[in-house]
């Protein structure tokens, strides 16, 4: 595939929950290695996206389509199996569990290690692996000197690093990360786009992410999709998208 190639096509994409229509006819393409922001007021329907493309909901109507292989209709894990990653806006960490055992248990949904075989030396030599790269993801997000720790100990931006090695565990070709900097200092903030970059070329990967830090936004993503009340009102570079009257007006009217 050349680096301008469609990975994700998302056609007609909507939502109802009752009377509401949280995703409103949504149409996007995402291209190979892209970072893809989606933005939006309050309540706008951004996760409920994340969530429709993630199989966490069934859309209404419309489908995803992921290298040509329609993936709507599949279970969360089928889709995590088939390269689609993501972190949560609420952190869903086992905080009881180390952060080494937190990476460890991601990456079960990649290999095969069942409890029957654990009789086998195979499953010794998976095991062996699956160890030996959690300490590299862990390493990779900086944590791997306290590997040991318990997730619930660690601050906020640590929690979401954690999520980051969790969701790179499953070997995703994409990865959809939700509001990252939530509940980040002013310097993990900082650190992020350069830390996310990184990520997507060390991985090969195509990142989606929402987030409301529009400056990180801005600095971090090569083209913006904006809604409002479920529909996509604007898409493009992040400067063209900053200066588009209805996206201003969309901000502006939530104030
Ligand atoms: N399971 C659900 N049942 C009913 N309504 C829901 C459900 N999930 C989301 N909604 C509604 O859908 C709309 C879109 O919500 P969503 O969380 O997707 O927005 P968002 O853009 O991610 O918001 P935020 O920036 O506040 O996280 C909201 O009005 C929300 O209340």
């Amino acid at each position: 595939m050349s680096a301008r190639d469609v990975v994700l096509e998302a056609r007609n994409m909507t939502r109802r929950f009752g009377g509401l229509v949280a995703v409103n006819n949504v149409s996007f393409d995402v291209t190979e290695g892209e970072i893809f922001g989606l933005i939006g007021p309050n309540g706008a329907g951004k996760t409920t996206l994340f969530n429709l493309m993630t199989g966490l909901t069934p859309p209404s109507t419309g489908t995803l389509t992921y290298r040509g292989q329609t993936v709507t209709g599949l279970a969360p894990h089928r889709i995590a199996q088939a390269g689609l990653s993501r972190t949560f806006q609420n952190i869903r960490l086992f905080r009881g569990l180390s952060a080494l055992e937190n990476v460890k248990i991601a990456q079960h949904t990649r290999t095969h290690a069942g409890i029957w075989r654990g009789v086998f030396g195979q499953a010794r030599a998976e095991e062996l692996q699956v160890e030996r790269r959690a300490w590299e993801l862990l390493d990779l997000v900086g944590l791997s000197d306290r590997a040991g720790e318990s997730a619930g100990n660690f601050s906020y931006g640590d929690q979401r690093r954690l999520e980051i090695a969790r969701a790179l565990a499953t070997e995703p070709r994409v990865l959809l990360l939700d509001e990252p900097a939530a509940g980040m200092n002013t310097a993990e903030k900082g650190a992020l786009t350069a830390f996310i970059r990184e990520v997507r070329d060390q991985f090969d990967l195509t990142v989606l992410v929402i987030e409301h830090h529009v400056p990180l936004v801005m600095g971090l993503c090569d083209r913006v999709a904006v809604l409002n009340f479920g529909e996509l009102i604007a898409i493009g570079d992040p400067v063209s998208v900053q200066r588009d009257p209805k996206v201003i007006e969309a901000y502006l009217g939530g104030e």
